[in-house]
Formats: C-alpha cells, sequence, structure tokens
C-alpha cells in the first residue's frame, strides 16, 4: 500500500495452529479480517458461486448443499493434480473477494489477511507476515481432537503444506500458539501497538 494507506499483514500457518483463533485476538482489536477459508466456504455453500465449476472439474462433488467437503477432500488432499485444479478454480476467486476487502477497508490503518497456503500461493499482496506456531505435539493433539478428522487426513494435509520450520523462517513475525490463550493475546497486542506505532 502506499505511505497513507492501511498496513497489509498476513496472517499463516499450518492446520490447526491457531491462525482463526489469532485472527479472532487481531479482530477483538479493531482490526479488519480477511478470511480466506471462510471466504472459500461461503463460494463453496448452497448456492455458491462455485459449484458449477467445481461440479464440472469433480463429478459428484456437490449436491444441493454445495460442496460434498469430505468427499471432495478425500479426492484432492492425496492428489497433488487433482489439488491444483481446485486450487486453479479456488484461488483466483478468493484473489477477487481480495480486492474487494481492501476497498472497503481502505481507511483502516491495517488488515489482516488469514491465509492458510499464503507463502505457497506467493503472498505478493501482503507486506509482513505473521506465523503462528505451536510444538507439533500441541497441534497433533488439537487437531485430532476435531470431529471428522483422522491421523491419516491430519497427514495428508501436513503433506500438502509448507512445514511449519520453514513457515517461521520466512515470517516476520512469529506468535506462540503453544501458550495460554490470554500469552497469545498479548503477544497479539504488543504486535499490533508496535506497527501502529
Ligand atoms: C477440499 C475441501 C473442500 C475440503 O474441505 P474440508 O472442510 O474437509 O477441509 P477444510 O477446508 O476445513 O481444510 C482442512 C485443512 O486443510 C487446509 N487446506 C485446505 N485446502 C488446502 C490445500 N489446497 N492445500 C493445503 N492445505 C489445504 C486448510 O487450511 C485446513 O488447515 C476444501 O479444503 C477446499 O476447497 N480446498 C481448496 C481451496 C483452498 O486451497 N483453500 C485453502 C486456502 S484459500
Ligand atoms: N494460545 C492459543 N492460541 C491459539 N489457539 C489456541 C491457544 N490455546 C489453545 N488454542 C486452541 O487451539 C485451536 C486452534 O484452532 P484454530 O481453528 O484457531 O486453528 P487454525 O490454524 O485456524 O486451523 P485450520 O488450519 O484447520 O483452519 C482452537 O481450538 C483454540 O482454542
Amino acid at each position: 500500500m502506499s505511505a497513507d494507506g492501511p498496513i497489509l499483514l498476513g496472517l499463516t500457518g499450518s492446520i490447526g495452529m491457531g491462525k482463526s483463533t489469532v485472527a479472532q485476538m487481531f479482530a477483538d482489536l479493531g482490526v479488519p479480517v480477511f478470511d480466506a477459508d471462510a471466504e472459500v466456504r461461503a463460494m463453496q455453500g448452497p448456492g455458491g458461486s462455485l459449484l458449477g465449476a467445481i461440479e464440472a472439474a469433480f463429478p459428484g462433488s456437490t449436491d444441493e448443499n454445495g460442496v460434498r467437503r469430505e468427499a471432495l477432500g478425500a479426492q484432492v488432499f492425496h492428489d497433488p493434480a487433482a489439488r491444483a485444479r481446485l486450487e486453479g478454480i479456488v484461488h483466483p476467486a478468493v484473489a477477487e473477494r481480495r480486492r474487494l476487502f481492501l476497498l472497503r477497508h481502505i481507511d483502516a490503518p491495517v488488515l489482516l489477511f488469514d491465509i492458510p497456503l499464503l507463502f505457497e500461493t506467493g503472498a505478493d499482496y501482503v507486506e509482513r507476515t505473521v506465523v503462528v506456531s505451536a510444538p507439533p505435539e500441541v497441534q497433533r493433539a488439537r487437531v485430532l481432537a476435531r470431529p471428522g478428522m483422522s491421523e491419516e487426513k491430519f497427514a495428508a494435509i501436513l503433506a500438502a503444506q509448507m512445514p511449519d520450520a520453514k513457515k517461521r523462517e520466512r515470517a516476520d513475525y512469529v506468535i506462540d500458539t503453544g501458550l495460554p490463550p490470554e500469552e497469545t493475546r498479548a503477544q497479539v497486542a504488543e504486535l499490533l501497538a508496535s506497527l501502529i506505532a
């Protein structure tokens, strides 16, 4: 952004590391948040704008309730070529939603973009990056506690994402999500204060 536009901050982290939780902490402090996963879910839900293209590329993957997430996930998380096809449909639509979000909040001092695949997809539209990270055993316990999750699905998703250590290396800031939430919240507040100062 130009000198007087908002600071564009990208938030990422591997599955279950706490992106959504930390994004909510930024939101609680008044920062507008763009949630890429939520945008995708909306465009894949009942009547969603991506259903036609996804059904054409993956026959049987949608029904009257939108994308059959479990079934499509089973297809793409294990198959890089299929995943690339799905991403080719989804990511340009997310980019368009992101541009509209930026225009809507052009007067805010800081904007946060919560993007699971921030580094994997280039991240050229953000100026600084924040990675949320917790020890692997904490991540594993949190993810496996989710309904519908299995060891196998967790392993496949991890394999599809840039490793946590590499994300931390690339980050401008790392937020520790292995701590009690109030300590993580204090880190978020401190980072935001330093950005706005
Ligand atoms: C395949 C789909 C329908 C499966 O949905 P499901 O509800 O089972 O999983 P959910 O979306 O909650 O994702 C589970 C975990 O996998 C991660 N993930 C999702 N898509 C991808 C991907 N293409 N590559 C790596 N990790 C991914 C998520 O960030 C999350 O950590 C859905 O994940 C999807 O449409 N993905 C493609 C779009 C995409 O790339 N989204 C990520 C950021 S925009
Ligand atoms: N200090 C902390 N910071 C963040 N999350 C925490 C912390 N302590 C406990 N948690 C818990 O860890 C879980 C993190 O899940 P969350 O949905 O935020 O992760 P995510 O990275 O957005 O996941 P996904 O990549 O699957 O979308 C939540 O249940 C949250 O309550």
